[in-house]
Parts: C-alpha cells; sequence; structure tokens
C-alpha cells in the first residue's frame, strides 16, 4: 500500500526542505494537509532552519487536493470535513512565515497544487512542468486563494483565461508571464531552489508576498471591463456552469476589497459551491472516468499488455480513415486496405484531409503530421498482414461480408494478431460464427469522427481472452481514447442504450411536439445538438440500417417512424446534401426549413397517434424528459444484462460518446439525481398514454419500489447471466 506522507529534512545550509509524498500525484489529501501544517510550524519554529523550500516526491509536485474528500463531502452533504488550508495553512502559515519559502516545482503543480506553490515567496520550476487551476472543471472554483494570487502574479486577463478554460500552461510559459521566478534542469531544481531561499533569506533577493502584490493588476476600471467581458463570454460558452460566474464574482471581490478579502469571500463560496449538482456531475465523471481502467478479471491478474506497433484496417470509409487517422498520429504504422484503387485513394485522401486540418487548427506541427503520413500505407491485399499486431475490420454493416472478412484475415494474420471489428450495432457471435479463433475477436467501436471523439466501446464476448482486452485497452490508451469495456449484446452499451434518443425524438413530433423546439430543449440541457440536426448531421443511412437491427433485437419497444423514408423520398439527405430538417448553405447556420412541416404532417397522418387527433400539449420538462427517460430505462436494462463492469462506465461512455453533458454526471447519474420513482411513475404513465415504447423495465420498476439508486451494483436476476 502507499504511503502518503510529510517529511522534512534540514541541511548543513540551514535550509529545511519539505516534501510532499502521496503516489501517484501527490495529492493534498488530509493526512497530508496535517503534515504540512505540522512541518511548517516546527520548521518556523526551530533556529537552525533559516529558509525552506516545498518540493513534491517523484518528479510531481502536486495535482491538487484531494478529490475524494469532495466525494464524501457530496455523499454526506457535509461541508465542515473540509480542512481550513486556504487562511490557517497557504496564508498564515506559509505566505506570512518568518522565513522566506521557495516552491520547487516540477511535473505537474494543478489545483490546490499550484495554489500552494503560488503562497510560497519564489517558484523555481523545470522544464515542461504543468501549471494550472483546473477546480472549474470539477465545479468548484480555486479554494486555497488561487482566485486572488494568480492574477496578482500573471495579471488579470491570463489568470481568468487560465482559470475559466481549467487548461494548465507549462512552465516555459509561466516563467514568461511571472508565475514561475526561474525555470532549471530537473537535477538543479533542489540546488537552485536552496540557494534561492538563502538568497532571500538574506535579503540578496526579493521576498515577495504574491496576494500582497499589486502591479499586475492594472485601474479598477480596466478590471471591471475585464471581468465584464468575460462574465459575457462565460454566459454563452458555459450557460449552465454556475462556476464560472461565482469565479469571476469572487476575482472581482479581491480587486474592490484588496487579496485577503478574496481570499476570505472565496474560502466562504467554495463550501457553497461544492454542494452544487454540477461539482457532484463533475466530480462523478472525473472518478468514473478512472474507474474504467478498471476491468475485473483482466486489469487484476497479472497479464502484462503486449506492444502493438502495426495495425491493419480494412475500408477506408469514413470510420475507418478515422481510425486509421487516430493511430498514425499517435505513431503507429498503419496498413489500409480497401477493395480497389479508387476506394483506396479516396480512403487515403481523407486521412490526409483529417490529418492536414488537425495541423491546420495547431493540434499538431506540420513536421509531425509528415511524419504522421508516412507511416500511412495503402493496399489492396491482405500481403502486408502477415505480421501485423491488430486488424480492424471497419466496413459497412453487413454481416455476410463481416463473416467472409474475419475467416480470411484469421489465415493472413499471424497468430497472435487481434482481430476487431468497428461494427456499431451487430452481435459479434454472429460475425465470428465462421471462425476458429474466437478467442481473439473483439469490438472496437470508435465513435464518429474516429479521431477526435474520445471514446472507445472494447467490446468483449463471452470467448474474448483477457490478454486481447488488455492489448486493446492500452491500445486505446496509446491513441488517447478512454477504453470502456463492454459486453456483447445488438448495439452493445452505448448505442443500445440511446437508440430510444432518436426514436423517443420522433415519436415526440408524431404526438405534435414541434421538432425544432425538441432541439432546443436538447441543447439548452446541455447536449451540442438536438436529435434532429444529429440525424441530418449523420445522414439517414445509417439510421435506417440501425434501425432495423434494433427492431429485430427489441420489438416489444419500437416506435416505428415513416418520418426518415418520407424525408428520402422528399430527396432529403440532412447536411449531405444540404436539405434535412434544416437547410444548410456554405457560411451560415442550420436554418429550420419551414417546407419539412408538411412532410410532418404526413408522417402524422400516417401513425396516427395523436390523441384525439390533436397535438398534445407538454411543458419543456415533460419534453426532454419523454425522450431521455426511455433512454434511462434501457440503461436499466444494460445494467440488468451485466452489459457493463459498474453503473459509472455507462455515465462515462454516455459523456464521452454520446455528448451527454459532462455536468449533469452521465445518463445513470442523472437519473439517480432526479429520482427512479419518479422516471418510473412517469414512464408508467406514458406507457398507459402512448404505449409500449414508455414501459418501464423490471429493474426500474424494482429500484424504484425499493429506493434503491439506479447506480448501486446489481445483483443479476437468476434468468439473466452477466455478459461480461
Ligand atoms: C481547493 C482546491 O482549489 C481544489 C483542488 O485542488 S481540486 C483538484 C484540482 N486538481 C485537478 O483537477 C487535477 C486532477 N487530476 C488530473 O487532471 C490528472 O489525474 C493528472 C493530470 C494529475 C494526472 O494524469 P495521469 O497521469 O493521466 O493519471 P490519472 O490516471 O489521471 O491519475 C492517476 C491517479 O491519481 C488520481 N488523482 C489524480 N489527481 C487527483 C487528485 N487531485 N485527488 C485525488 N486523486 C487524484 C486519479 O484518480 C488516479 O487514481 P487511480 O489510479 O486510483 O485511478
Amino acid at each position: 500500500m502507499s504511503q502518503s506522507i510529510v517529511t522534512m529534512e534540514v541541511g548543513n545550509d540551514g535550509v529545511a526542505v519539505i516534501t510532499i509524498s502521496n503516489p501517484p500525484v501527490n495529492a493534498l489529501a488530509i493526512p497530508i494537509i496535517d503534515g504540512l501544517k505540522e512541518k511548517f510550524a516546527e520548521a518556523t519554529r526551530r533556529n537552525d532552519v533559516k529558509a525552506i523550500v516545498l518540493t513534491g516526491k517523484g518528479g510531481r509536485f502536486s495535482g491538487g487536493f484531494d478529490i475524494n474528500v469532495f466525494t464524501k463531502v457530496h455523499g454526506t452533504g457535509d461541508v465542515s470535513i473540509m480542512p481550513d488550508v486556504s487562511i490557517d495553512l497557504v496564508t498564515n502559515a506559509v505566505e506570512d512565515c518568518k522565513k522566506p519559502i521557495v516552491a520547487a516545482v516540477e511535473g505537474l503543480a494543478l489545483g490546490g497544487g499550484l495554489e500552494f506553490a503560488m503562497g510560497c515567496h519564489a517558484r523555481i520550476a523545470a522544464p515542461r512542468t504543468q501549471l494550472g487551476l483546473p477546480e472549474l472543471s470539477l465545479g468548484v472554483i480555486p479554494g486555497f486563494g488561487g482566485t486572488q494570487r494568480l492574477p496578482r502574479l500573471v495579471g488579470l486577463s491570463k489568470a481568468i483565461e487560465i482559470m475559466l478554460s481549467s487548461k494548465p500552461i507549462m512552465s516555459e510559459e509561466g516563467k514568461k508571464l511571472g508565475l514561475i521566478d526561474a525555470l532549471v534542469p530537473s537535477k538543479e531544481l533542489l540546488k537552485v531552489s536552496r540557494a534561492w531561499a538563502l538568497d532571500m533569506a538574506e535579503r540578496r533577493k526579493p521576498w515577495l508576498r504574491s496576494l500582497h502584490r499589486t502591479d499586475k493588476i492594472g485601474s479598477l476600471s480596466e478590471a471591471r471591463e475585464v471581468l465584464r467581458m468575460a462574465r459575457l463570454q462565460a454566459k454563452k460558452t458555459a450557460p449552465n456552469l454556475p462556476q464560472h460566474q461565482v469565479c469571476l464574482d469572487v476575482i472581482e471581490e479581491g480587486i474592490v476589497h484588496g487579496g485577503y478579502s478574496g481570499v476570505l469571500k472565496e474560502a466562504k463560496v467554495f463550501k457553497e459551491i461544492v454542494l452544487s449538482d454540477t461539482s457532484r456531475g463533475l466530480v462523478h465523471v472525473f472518478l468514473a472516468q478512472r474507474a474504467t481502467s478498471k476491468v475485473p478479471n483482466v486489469t487484476d491478474v497479472g497479464l502484462k499488455p503486449r506492444q502493438v506497433k502495426k495495425v491493419a484496417i480494412i475500408g477506408g470509409g469514413l470510420m475507418g480513415s478515422g481510425i486509421a487517422t487516430a493511430l498514425i498520429v499517435n505513431n503507429m504504422f498503419v496498413v489500409l486496405k480497401e477493395v480497389n484503387s479508387e476506394y483506396l485513394l479516396k480512403g487515403i485522401k481523407t486521412v490526409e484531409a483529417n490529418v492536414r486540418g488537425l495541423a491546420n487548427r495547431g493540434k499538431m506541427t506540420k513536421d509531425k503530421a509528415e511524419k504522421a503520413l508516412s507511416m500511412l500505407k495503402g493496399v489492396l491485399d491482405y500481403s502486408e498482414f502477415k505480421d501485423v499486431d491488430m486488424v480492424i475490420e471497419a466496413v459497412i454493416e453487413n454481416v455476410a461480408l463481416k463473416q467472409k472478412i474475419f475467416s480470411e484475415i484469421e489465415k493472413a494474420c499471424p497468430p497472435h494478431c487481434i482481430l476487431a471489428t468497428n461494427t456499431s450495432t451487430i452481435d459479434l457471435n454472429l460475425i465470428g460464427e465462421k471462425m476458429n479463433s474466437q478467442d481473439r475477436l473483439i469490438g472496437a467501436h470508435f465513435f464518429s469522427p474516429a479521431h477526435l471523439m474520445p471514446l472507445l466501446e472494447i467490446v468483449r464476448t463471452q470467448k474474448t481472452s483477457p490478454q486481447i482486452i488488455l492489448d486493446l485497452m492500452t491500445v486505446g490508451k496509446v491513441i488517447k481514447k478512454v477504453p470502456v469495456v463492454v459486453g456483447n449484446c445488438t448495439g452493445f452499451a452505448v448505442n443500445r442504450t440511446f437508440f430510444p434518443y432518436t426514436q423517443g425524438s420522433h415519436l415526440l413530433v408524431n404526438l405534435g411536439v414541434d421538432a425544432y423546439r425538441i432541439d432546443r430543449v436538447i441543447c439548452n440541457f446541455g447536449f451540442p445538438l438536438g436529435p434532429f440536426q444529429l440525424q441530418d448531421l449523420a445522414g439517414y443511412g445509417v439510421a435506417f440500417a440501425v434501425g432495423q437491427e434494433y427492431a429485430k433485437a427489441f420489438s416489444d419497444r419500437i416506435f416505428k417512424s415513416p418520418l426518415l423514408e418520407l424525408l428520402v423520398k422528399d430527396g432529403r439527405n440532412g447536411k449531405n446534401n444540404g436539405k434535412g430538417y434544416y437547410i444548410y448553405e456554405k457560411g451560415s447556420k442550420p436554418k429550420p426549413d419551414p417546407s419539412v412541416l408538411s412532410i410532418i404532417e404526413e408522417s402524422r397522418r400516417l401513425t396516427n397517434v395523436m390523441p384525439g387527433g390533436k397535438p398534445i400539449s407538454v411543458t419543456d420538462r415533460e419534453v426532454l424528459e419523454m425522450i431521455l427517460f426511455p433512454v434511462v430505462n434501457e440503461a436499466c436494462r444494460v445494467l440488468d444484462e451485466g452489459v457493463v463492469v459498474r453503473a459509472s462506465d455507462l455515465d462515462v461512455a454516455s459523456v464521452l460518446g454520446m455528448s451527454f453533458p459532462s455536468y449533469r454526471g452521465g445518463i445513470v447519474f442523472w437519473a439517480d439525481m432526479v429520482g427512479a420513482i419518479h422516471v418510473y411513475r412517469s414512464l408508467k404513465k406514458w406507457s398507459e398514454m402512448y404505449g409500449s415504447f414508455y414501459k418501464p423495465s423490471k429493474f426500474l420498476e424494482e429500484r424504484a419500489m425499493k429506493g434503491i439508486p439506479l447506480s448501486a451494483p446489481a445483483t443479476l436476476s437468476a434468468s439473466t447471466k452477466s455478459r461480461l
């Protein structure tokens, strides 16, 4: 077990080096904070200590306050378990210490870590150290004085940018901004820091207290203007996130009434905002994402991941070329196979456009883009497959074609090779039916655009070997995706959970609700696009194909809408041909297309679901719930069947794969916040009014009746066997 401790060593030079040790990121857990209080008091007291250096063990200064404490606060509602660090420790014991203190910073100083460093009288950093205040991404604000000291060290505009973006800067930039006093090679960090601390003690170097500085703040009117602009901007970019406005208010307090007053307000507001739903959701997603790395019987049985250097991709369409892009930009050799040179050229051109797009948007240098492209080779046969470590099949959703491909590649590839399919819906057992080595078959479900979307849904069957799962998880991490391992069924975890999302929106339209209103309601909730605009973007072909799969697999709860067919008959194909529910013109935002209303009317006439032939009257809240509660209902079935390891995996997958707003914590977390009983009663009522699409699942009913959260671990019913 790792030990979290704070040590202090006093050298012959009279410098006390206080070291935080709490692997892996030296998080400021409560015992660490207690240890720091003790060591700073001791160093201040001891006559043989002239100056102090604060550092972190293992090449990392500190990743900030221990996020697990937030979970405890959320669970109990008791904020008193948060220690008083800001005034007691950072301000009184560190900044106002009678001996000079230098922060020797390396690797990372984030959140409370950077706030401690800013409380010190100087900061010496190693190159490429990450410095940031990412608290807003956890739904809180910096709480150890960061809202006050950062503007005083780097200027107001830059400080606001760093805090509101939650993105770290590098120590090189920190040096230019004045956040860092000196940048030195890692091996000299302690030596230089000690000397700097002694120089301060002997007044050879200035001994500055950040909170007392005013030289970078500018005049009050300038500061107010900067804050006004920032508030407007945050209203646009983060409309549902209270922490942005709150953070700006707290900064303003310090500018108007002085830094100490700002620190007091910060501490007070922190204790309020930490209890917000936004913080609960974001902290949950942070920890849930880390939990996805732990897969029972895969990551805990002593297996070592094998290196995957060369990957073959079959199919250079949208998905295949996106996956190829994701691999080559992360230094993997890719062989892209197509059936003829025309398709191959098209695939390669798409990869080139993807990579150059990344370079043009500043995501990589031009040199790196060219190097990435040199790792791609197009082929028309299997001869290059003899030494690949993994194959990813990314052809159209056709079972017979996929079966043929897998029996061919089984022969063409070496025996260690991972055999993966990118199918988004088809049962893997069907795809592998004709294979001998079904233990090597696995789903690598990327989300479009594959080089940008962060989720990799890894689908295992009962036969997939743990080694193959571990290898694919490792590939996922190498290409900077978040791999989530799920079981096998139609649509797997993510698309299966979300198939009622599209159907629910169609049912509502057929019940008489305006499609554009639905899109607005869903966007106001926090999705980037509403369901109709999303359909326009994805194209209708895929929706048709997968709709049929769902109709076969889940016939008891399907709403058959003729809307897509009618749109296609009218010559519409969404964004592809500029005409869908919206009109798409180059250079302007999509505009609702009034001529689509007659098509919707035709669909309503055909389905005839409006009670008494009249549009239903519903509030925006009901619109939202009539779309998302059926999704929650399907999530319950996914949990009941053991398709995911834990409920929080579905939360992460919904956020990263379906753009469910992260600050609402993911689909299951959100449903628990709303309350299972409310979800159940609403679905029951609607199922009586509008049919079986809304019928509550057994799992939901049971949990609602017993008052058990949906996220509580499932005890699988006797009839169900886990799919993992
Ligand atoms: C009052 C204060 O103002 C409030 C705060 O300080 S809030 C905290 C602010 N700090 C942050 O938001 C940083 C959060 N951490 C991160 O962004 C990343 O973990 C990191 C950049 C530090 C390291 O990333 P990486 O090397 O990829 O490792 P990663 O897998 O994320 O983390 C390693 C482990 O450290 C844990 N961890 C990271 N930061 C942590 C923190 N601040 N508290 C507790 N645990 C933390 C992770 O949960 C993970 O645990 P696990 O091994 O049990 O899953």
